[in-house]
């Protein structure tokens, strides 16, 4: 399982005059042509007045070393643009070693900066039939609701790509919080059965391919609260809360260990009032205690899609 480590990350910026093919291109504009995962360095594509630096990330808690990157954005257009360009070069990559892709959905704002991945060229070139759908978390609401996850997910998403509707797995919406978790768990168990789901050779959980996860303006991911005592759930897959302090008040939600045992994450957060808990994620901010999002830290690698105002404190 990854771990907090050293790391060995590398801000780099390459004057325009001694640029070459292999460097890491600071650019507005242009997508890098080598696949993301490939990249052990962070992109700045912003003017920001103050870059990240190496040493601002290294005192990052739980992080897994070499296997973080930080990519910050102009705006949250360009953004869109490039998560889209990650997301289809990994379900490219797991559709060819394993002839499918899982991937799970938080709610919130993550599901407009997926509207890349609805255009050309990604709607007609990703191999939606392999795509497998989960969510993160959910509310414990009907999936008519306007607070349903599912909803926002199919109406922003799901609705204009052809992944086949048997793959996308929504919980059940007639049951209770706690029966609604339990089913989902059941349903991740028949799915590593028959082999859709892959297992962590080094925890035992499920390990999805790809989690493309928000962050709230207090740090949670999923539905994982500060303070709350599901942050340190260490057997259940799926687990249940009754008192989300952000409502609707039922929710269920993946725990830590199932999180931690995906392959890849993307942490996707826009605006201004989120700087403050990028700036305690990335171990720079005066806050103390840990954040959820301190705690999120994939097998093979941890990218952050920010947008400049949600780095503008580092
Ligand atoms: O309640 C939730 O909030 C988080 C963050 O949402 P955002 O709108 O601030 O991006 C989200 O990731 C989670 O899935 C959702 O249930």
């Amino acid at each position: 399982m990854a771990s907090a480590v050293s790391l060995s990350l590398s801000l780099r910026i390459i004057p325009p005059s001694s640029r070459t093919s292999h460097a890491p291109v600071i650019s507005h504009r242009s997508a890098p042509r080598v696949p993301p995962h490939s990249i052990k360095s962070i992109r700045i594509r912003t003017n920001l007045k103050s870059p990240i630096s190496a040493s601002a990330l290294k005192s990052t808690p739980g992080m897994a070393g070499e296997k973080k990157k930080v990519e910050v954005f102009d705006s949250e257009e360009l953004l869109a643009v490039q998560l889209a360009k990650y997301t289809a070069e990994l379900s490219e990559k797991f559709a060819k070693e394993r002839g499918a892709f899982t991937a799970v959905l938080s709610g919130g704002s993550l599901i407009n900066s997926l509207r890349k991945l609805c255009e050309a060229p990604y709607v007609d070139s990703v191999e939606w039939a392999k795509w497998h759908v989960f969510w993160v978390d959910e509310r414990v609401v009907p999936k008519d609701h306007e607070d349903s996850n599912y909803k926002l997910a199919y109406d922003g998403f799901l609705s204009k790509v052809p992944i086949p509707t048997g793959n996308v797995y929504a919980i059940n919406d007639a049951l209770s919080a706690e029966g609604a978790a339990d089913d989902y768990e059941t349903c991740l168990k028949h799915l590593v059965t028959n082999g859709v789901l892959a297992t962590s050779k080094t925890s035992g959980f499920p390990k999805f391919d790809l989690m493309l996860l928000g962050m709230g303006p207090d740090g949670h991911v999923a539905s994982l609260f500060p303070g709350h005592p599901l942050v340190n759930e260490k057997e259940k897959w799926v687990t249940f809360i009754k008192d989300s302090p952000k409502p609707p008040p039922e929710r269920i939600t993946f725990t830590f260990p199932v999180i931690n045992s995906s392959a890849y994450i993307a942490m996707v957060v826009n605006g201004a009032g989120k700087s403050g808990a990028v700036q305690t994620a990335f171990g720079n901010g005066e806050k103390s205690d840990t954040l959820p999002v301190q705690l999120v830290s994939p097998e093979d690698e941890l990218t952050w899609f920010l947008d400049k105002d949600a780095a503008s404190k580092l």
